[in-house]
C-alpha cells in the first residue's frame, strides 16, 4: 500500500495519527498475560501468545477511527522467534481489518544487507520458485545516515511494490541535538539530511500529491519542524513523541501543511497503557485504548485547524 492510500484512510476517518503496538509485558493485562503463563508457563511463547492477543485487542478496538498501526520491532525481537512470528501476526492482522502498516525498524547496512532487510519488510523471499512476503509492512522507517547505497533498496521497494519510507531527519529523543543539529556547511545535519529525503524521493510522487518518501521528525521539536516541512513540502512526516515522552497538541502544528495533511502523529504508550488510568485492571482496555484515541484525534485535529 503506498502513501497515496495513507493520505486516503487518515482522510476518510478524519484522524491524522497512528497507534504505536509497542508492548512490554508490563503493559498487558493481567487476564491476558495471566491465562496464557498458566498454559505456556513463564516462557517467550507465553509472552509472545499474549503480544499477539492484546495487540489483536487493540486492532479491534481502533480500526475504524484510526489508519494505521506502527509496530515497533524492538519489542517483537525481545521475544526471540516468538516475537517475530507475533510480529508477522499482527500485521496480518491490521491488514484483515483495513490498517495501514508502518514498521518501526529503523534499518540500514551497507547495500547487499539493506537489500535483505528491504525484502524482509517491504518485500519477498524467493524459496525456490516461490516467493514470500516475510513481513509485508506498508512502509518502514530507515536509517538514511549510511547514504544513498544503504536507502537504494529500499527505494527499489517503493518503485516496484509501491511501499512508503519513513526516512530519520530529526528524532524525538532529547539528545537528537548532538549530531543532528551540528552544522554542517552552514545548516543542520538534520537539514542536510531533508535534502537528500527531497533527492531520494524523485520520481517518487503520488497522484495525491505527496510522495512515498517520508521523514521522521520528532513531536518534541515543533522549532525544527516548521524549518524541515519548508524544506520538503510534500513528504509525509512520522511525528513520535506524542504523549508519553511529553509533547502536546500545540507542538506538533508545524509538521503539517495548510490542507491539513502531511503529517501521522504517533502515540504508543499513551494508547496502550490507557487502562492504567481507569482503576479497571485492564478489563477495560480496549474501551480505554479507544477513548484514548478519540481523545488525541480530537485534540490534533483542533489543533491542526
Ligand atoms: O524519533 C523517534 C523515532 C521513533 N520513535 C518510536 O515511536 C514510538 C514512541 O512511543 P511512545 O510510547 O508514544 O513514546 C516508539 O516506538 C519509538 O521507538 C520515537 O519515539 N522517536
Amino acid at each position: 500500500m503506498s502513501i497515496q492510500t495513507l493520505v486516503e484512510k487518515i482522510k476518510e476517518k478524519g484522524n491524522p495519527t497512528v497507534a504505536g503496538l509497542d508492548a512490554r509485558l508490563e503493559y498487558i493485562p493481567q487476564h491476558i498475560a495471566g491465562r496464557n503463563m498458566m498454559l505456556h508457563g513463564e516462557t517467550l511463547r507465553a509472552a509472545a501468545e499474549s503480544m499477539v492477543a492484546f495487540n489483536c485487542g487493540l486492532i479491534d478496538a481502533l480500526c475504524d477511527i484510526v489508519p494505521a498501526v506502527k509496530p515497533q520491532a524492538a519489542y517483537y525481537e525481545l521475544l526471540g522467534s516468538y516475537g517475530a512470528m507475533a510480529l508477522k501476526e499482527t500485521i496480518d492482522y491490521a491488514h484483515a481489518k483495513g490498517m495501514y502498516v508502518i514498521g518501526d525498524i529503523k534499518r540500514n547496512d551497507i547495500g547487499a544487507t539493506a537489500t535483505a532487510y528491504a525484502e524482509a519488510y517491504l518485500g519477498k523471499t524467493r524459496v525456490g520458485d516461490t516467493e514470500i512476503a516475510p513481513y509485508g509492512c506498508d512502509s518502514v522507517t530507515v536509517n538514511g545516515y549510511l547514504g544513498t547505497d544503504g536507502v537504494e533498496p529500499f527505494l527499489k521497494e517503493c518503485r516496484e511494490r509501491d511501499k512508503g519510507l519513513f526516512l530519520l531527519v530529526k528524532t524525538s529523543n532529547p539528545s537528537s541535538g548532538e549530531l543532528q543539529n551540528r552544522d554542517m556547511e552552514g545548516k543542520p545535519l538534520y537539514a542536510r539530511m531533508a535534502e537528500m529525503v527531497a533527492k531520494w524521493g524523485e520520481g517518487l510522487d503520488t497522484p495525491c500529491g505527496y510522495n512515498q518518501v517520508g521523514a521522521v521528525v520528532g513531536a518534541t521539536w515543533p522549532e525544527e519542524q516548521k524549518i524541515i516541512r519548508g524544506l520538503l513540502p510534500r513528504s509525509y512526516f512520522l511525528v513520535p513523541g506524542y504523549g508519553a515522552q511529553g509533547a502536546t497538541a500545540k507542538d506538533i502544528a508545524n509538521a503539517f501543511n495548510d490542507d491539513g495533511l502531511g503529517a501521522i502523529v504517533n502515540s504508543s504508550r499513551g494508547i496502550m497503557c490507557a487502562w492504567k488510568k481507569t482503576g479497571r485492571n485492564g478489563e477495560d482496555y480496549k474501551e480505554a485504548a479507544r477513548a484514548e484515541a478519540i481523545r488525541m484525534r480530537d485534540e490534533i485535529v483542533a489543533a491542526i485547524r
